[in-house]
């Protein structure tokens, strides 16, 4: 599991560490980590040794980080400059390290052009503007020096965070700096996991600071990982039949819409539940694909028991919404079915429910912009989990998946391709995660579980090429072994 805490558990944390050290012990490692990073790609490009290497610094300890840092390769012979874009505000113990090794010093802004020039020049360039006391994105300042370390040839490093991303939520409020790699220190947090500041840094390495001896057990956020997916895999035993695996209820497609019943009911068939029950118009269909289905052209309420429903995809107008809330067994509510959702009767479920909002379904369900769900995707989960007292699994370019008891960590899934944003995908998606709930995993884990074998069934089928959403289907056996073998 790969866990991320916020800036306040991280200070908290940090406190707690540094009363136990000596002074600056935290600040020597985590330089020390970016350093032998630094070198890594100074080496990988050609050598440390006289290679052009120029630190952004700010006025914190993220400043310091990178001055510290920057004395070590000037140690190792690469020519440092560091832009101070806060003269005098600068890390004094950096500052004093840097010029100690022969590392050089300019201001921004300034009366001449160094700053520019010595960026254009560099290999690397160092980003310690702001890390995680960094506030409301780049200031104007800053704004210029990002755009000539994008213009440069330079690998860009960022110490902890992108600078202007901010930490606890992943937005990016105006501009940020985009990083080849970052560096962070004790933890991730939350912007290294969620977009769009997740894009912003690049690759992700974590130095070793020695701050999970005091973190907190329950994180605020967790990706599962291929072994914890293992685990949550629903496995027939000796003692199974097709009921006691469970029977999953797809209730989707339209006379208008046939093709989403059929992905639904492909995604379904490989979540794990011994049968799938398809009830609505698209039988036809459905059986001409997948002849193994359940049919029935009723309501649900007249079309057996199951151990799980999935409403929604390509429903149009027609009903079958309401019958599945009324159940006694687990709903996911996707796609038309979250139209005017009741939050009232959503709450009111004695069984679990889950709702896989893509960001414009959520923006309708939250009465916001689109764009505001797209840019604070973390907030919008947890506000819909609270609201409707379900687990909310929001669809997107990083998929989340909220728990109505906020003690527990959103899950991030961290397998996600934009590959996946093809018509019909989310229709699989649907299927597999009501197949994994009717096999008996909770809303949490069947939400994370789905999600993380649909990005792998993406990747595994797209593998640099455009797929459709049945290939995604298709793949699923795929991403279910390769998660299994693993183990
Ligand atoms: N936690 C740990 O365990 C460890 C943490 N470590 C390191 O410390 C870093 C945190 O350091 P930090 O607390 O000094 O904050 P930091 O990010 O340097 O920013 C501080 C100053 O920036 C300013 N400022 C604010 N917004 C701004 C903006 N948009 N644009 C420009 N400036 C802005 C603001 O000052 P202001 O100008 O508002 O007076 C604020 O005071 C952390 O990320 C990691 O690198 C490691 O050394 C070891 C272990
Ligand atoms: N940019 C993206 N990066 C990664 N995954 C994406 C991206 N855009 C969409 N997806 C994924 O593609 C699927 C699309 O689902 P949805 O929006 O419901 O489409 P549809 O209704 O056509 O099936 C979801 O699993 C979503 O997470
Ligand atoms: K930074």
């Amino acid at each position: 599991m790969r866990t991320a805490y916020s800036v306040e558990t991280v200070r908290t944390a940090e406190r707690e560490l540094m009363d136990r050290l000596p002074d600056g012990v935290l600040m020597q490692r985590a330089a020390a980590g970016l350093a032998a990073a630094c070198a890594d790609l100074l080496r990988r490009r050609g050598r440390v040794y006289g290679a052009r290497v120029v630190l952004l610094v700010g006025s914190g300890d993220n400043g310091g980080d990178a001055l510290y840092a920057g004395a070590r390769l000037a140690r190792r012979g690469a020519g440092v400059t560091a832009v101070l874009l806060a003269a005098g505000r600068a890390h004094e113990g950096g500052l004093a390290a840097l010029s100690g090794a022969g590392g050089r010093v300019v201001e921004h802004p300034s009366d001449t052009s160094a700053p520019f020039d010595v960026l254009a020049a560099a290999d690397l360039v160092v980003d310690g503007i702001t890390g995680i006391g960094g506030r409301g994105g780049l200031r104007p300042d800053a704004v210029p020096l990002a755009r000539a370390v994008h213009e440069s040839d330079a690998v860009v490093v960022a110490v902890d965070l992108p600078s202007g991303v901010e930490a606890d939520s992943g937005e990016v409020v105006g501009e940020a700096l985009r990083a080849d790699v970052t560096l962070t220190f004790g933890t991730y947090k939350p912007a290294h996991l969620i977009d769009p500041a997740r894009e912003y840094a690049g690759a992700v390495g974590l130095v070793d600071i020695g701050l999970g001896a005091v973190l907190p057990p329950v994180a605020e956020l967790e990706a599962l990982q291929h072994a914890d997916v293992a685990r949550l895999l629903p496995v027939p035993t000796g003692e199974s039949d097709k009921y006691r695996r469970g029977v999953v209820g797809v209730v989707a497609g339209s006379a208008r819409y046939p093709g989403a019943a059929v992905l639904a009911v492909a995604g379904a068939l490989h979540g794990g539940a011994g049968a799938v029950r398809y009830v609505g118009p698209a039988g036809d269909a459905v059986i001409a694909r997948f002849p193994e289905t359940l049919v029935h052209a009723g309501p649900p309420a007249k079309a057996g028991r199951v151990q799980a429903w999935v409403v929604g995809p390509g429903l149009g107008e027609e009903p079958g919404v309401r019958d599945a809330l009324a159940s006694d067994v687990p709903v996911l509510v996707d796609a038309d079915g979250l139209r005017g959702l009741n939050a009232k009767v959503v709450r009111a479920r004695k069984a679990p429910t889950l709702l896989t909002p893509h960001a414009g379904e959520a923006a309708a369900l939250l009465e916001v912009p689109r764009e505001e769900v797209e840019s604070a995707r973390l907030t919008a989960v947890r506000e819909l989990a609270a609201r409707y007292g379900a687990t909310v699994l929001l669809k997107g370019s990083t998929t989340l998946v909220a728990d109505p008891d906020t003690a527990l960590p959103v899950r991030v899934n961290p397998t996600g391709t934009p590959w996946l944003a093809t018509a019909g995908s989310g229709d699989v998606l649907s299927g597999l995660t009501g197949s994994l709930l009717a096999a008996g995993l909770g809303a949490r884990d069947a939400g994370s579980v789905g999600a993380y074998l649909h990005g792998l069934a993406a990747r595994s089928a797209a593998r640099g090429a455009p797929v459709s959403a049945e290939d995604v289907g298709a793949a699923l056996r795929v991403a279910w072994r390769d998660v299994s073998e693993e183990a």
